[in-house]
């Protein structure tokens, strides 16, 4: 999910751009009505070179692709807006999805929208491949009446093998039982209750299943894996007269293999609707490579992509993606994204809030504790020294996925960096990547007992950081008094964010705008010294909180850095503009403040 902007920048001036969708691609209608009706802009281009969709990408903010598209990480990497990339279908292999998610784009497909026309289209093939329907075609269209050359054969009765039984393949499975099929079936990962149903019987091994097969489908994603998993070794274990159909990946079958075994003999036929290349004579050896000769060979029944190709299927996937871009393009969560975790509706909505006061609360941890004396625009981050522990206490805690928040505080405690290689855009898709390049370490615990009942608001969370040698696994002999303990406490109340402890002091303000941080002796006299400083630099105050320290027997217990004195106060101003430097240093003396910082949140 890309985190929502925050509020510091809904209260800006700047004009709201409209976002622009790139359909490179025939795409149905009746989803691109939807990204209209949302007044999207929505660019209809199809025909472009890869050169050209480069050139043109860093424009857009989402782009909607079928199969022909290829999305690679160059094409990425130039959609400097890009938010998501959108697969109006299933498969998603002609996206880079690493290069995706490295770079924060969520990648979301259309899982279910046209499932049953990949699958009617294998039973079509098959249909075509058994009773030589396209050479009765072409002979009558060529004025033969050929009935004893093209003798074929019944499907009912005979054994069908399936590889892969998700969706397209138990749909098949179950159309194919409907013709009086006996079906049987490989796939890892398969769900046996689901297969049961569909009354297919499921094989622990690829080789054992061959020797039975009829017909062979395969409905495999294209996955290292499955490249090449029916070769050569493969068509040797069949039937001579099997016949073999392939309406998921070209590739999945090796097409040497394949036309091999067809012109020696040693298979039926094939029906063959996805290619290595597509159209085949777009491979570098145009007319002469493998695919071409497949394609062409007699006993082929070929299709040029078309499992997907139905009126129904079209709208279906056209209304699925694009109901998804509209929600992104809103700051919602998608509902089918491919690189990021699967969050309900109504668990989004009540973390929203909390995201919000997430990264609010890096961003403050880094400007307050880590970059304030450092001498490195990274903070102390760029030593891998710290660790964080978020602790999510009450209702927030009862969440299924924290996710979007582990994914606020690293965004938060990257935004304040001007470092060259601190991420353009972190979120839910990259955060626990950047977090693993970057050598940043975070706990998620979850305090389900914690006691708000005194406290007036329902969930809090805690920011813990330790920072020094050792930090993330104590060593022995390490003083850990050499280590550093801060906090940051903060809590959600009508939907606004506020932060209700740093380190020792009790304090209560919504980290919104720019404030100034000073710490000075609890007595007489500081407000007035900072008020008037602060009038007479133009400086105007929009709130101010005094946080006093919290005692010994207030949970204050090694809580505290900045000084062991009790008598010690956090002065927090909310200021209308960035306070210069020379103010801020002219407010350090010794009837003033011990120590004042500008954070802007
Ligand atoms: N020709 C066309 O127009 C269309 C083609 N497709 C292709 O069909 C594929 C399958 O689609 P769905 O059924 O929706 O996907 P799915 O994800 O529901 O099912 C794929 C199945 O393959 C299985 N699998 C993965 N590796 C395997 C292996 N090594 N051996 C055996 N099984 C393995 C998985 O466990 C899963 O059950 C898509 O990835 C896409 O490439 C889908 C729609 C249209
Ligand atoms: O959904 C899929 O995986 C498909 O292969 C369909 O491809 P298409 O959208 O028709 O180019």
């Amino acid at each position: 999910m890309p985190i929502p902007a925050s509020p510091a920048a809904d209260l800006s001036t700047r004009p709201i751009a409209v976002p622009k969708v790139l359909i490179p691609e025939k795409v149905s209608s009746d989803g691109l009505e939807l990204l209209r009706s949302s007044s999207f802009d929505v660019h209809e281009r199809k025909g472009l070179s890869p050169d050209e969709l480069r050139d043109i990408i860093a424009d857009y903010d989402a782009i909607i692709v079928r199969s022909e598209t290829q999305v690679h990480a160059s094409l990425i990497e130039a959609g400097k807006k890009l938010k998501v990339i959108a697969r109006a279908g299933v498969g998603v292999d002609n996206v880079d999805v690493t290069a995706a998610t490295r770079n924060g784009v969520l990648v979301v497909n259309s899982p279910s929208g046209n499932i049953n026309a990949a699958a009617e289209h294998t039973i079509a093939l098959m249909m075509a491949v058994a009773r030589n329907i396209p050479e009765g075609y072409a002979g009558m269209k060529a004025g033969k009446w050929e009935r004893s050359k093209l003798v074929g054969v019944e499907v009912k009765g005979k054994t069908l093998a399936i590889i892969g039984l998700g969706k397209v393949g138990l749909t098949v499975a179950r159309q194919a039982s409907g013709l009086g099929m006996r079906v049987i079936g490989h796939d890892p990962f398969a769900n046996l209750e689901l297969c049961a149903a569909a009354n297919v019987a499921v094989h622990s091994s690829l080789s054992s299943m061959l020797s039975a097969a009829d017909f062979l489908t395969i409905h495999t994603p294209l996955i290292a894996s499955t490249k090449g998993m029916v070769g050569k070794e493969e068509i040797k274990l069949m039937k001579k007269t099997a016949r073999v159909l392939n309406v998921a990946r070209g590739g999945t079958i090796d097409e040497r293999a394949l036309l091999e075994a067809l012109d020696e003999g040693r298979l039926a036929g094939a029906g063959v609707d996805v290619w290595t290349t597509e159209p085949p004579w777009k491979s570098p050896e145009g007319e002469d490579s493998v695919a071409v000769r497949l394609a062409s060979y007699p006993k082929v029944v070929c299709t040029p992509h078309l499992g997907a190709s139905t009126v129904e299927a079209q709208e279906s996937v056209s209304v699925d993606v694009c109901e998804q871009v509209v929600s992104i393009l809103c700051g919602e969560l998608p509902r089918s994204a491919v690189n990021a975790p699967l969050i309900l509706p109504e668990e989004a909505k009540a973390l929203q809030p909390f995201v919000d006061l997430v990264e609010r609360m890096g961003s403050l941890y880094m400007q307050y504790f880590s970059m304030r004396g450092s001498s490195t625009s990274t903070g102390e981050l760029s030593n891998a020294r710290t660790t964080f522990d978020l602790t999510y206490g009450g209702a927030v805690a009862q969440l299924k996925s924290t996710r979007p928040l582990f994914a606020a505080l690293v965004k938060g405690l990257l935004s304040p960096l001007s470092d060259p290689g601190a991420p353009v855009n972190v979120n839910i898709v990259n955060a626990e990547l950047v977090t693993r390049e970057r050598g940043i370490a975070i706990n998620e615990h979850r305090d389900r007992e914690a006691d708000v009942r005194e406290k007036g608001y329902s969930s809090f969370v805690t920011l813990r950081a330790r920072v020094g040698r050792g930090a993330s696994q104590p060593r022995q002999g390490v003083d850990r008094k050499k280590e550093r303990e801060h906090f940051i406490q903060g809590f959600v109340s009508g939907g606004a964010p506020y932060i209700s402890r740093m380190d020792r002091f009790r304090t209560n303000f919504v980290p919104l705008g720019t404030h100034l941080i000073c710490r000075n002796f609890d007595s007489c006299g500081k407000i007035g010294f900072v008020g008037s400083r602060l009038g007479e630099a133009g400086v105007n105050i929009r709130f101010m909180s005094v946080a006093p320290a919290l005692g010994d027997d207030e949970d204050g217990k090694g809580a505290m850095e900045s000084g062991d004195a009790n008598n010690e106060a956090l002065m927090i101003l909310g200021v209308d503009r960035p306070v210069e430097g020379e103010v801020v240093r002219g407010l350090i003396s010794e009837k003033g403040v011990l120590e004042a910082n500008v954070v802007t949140l």
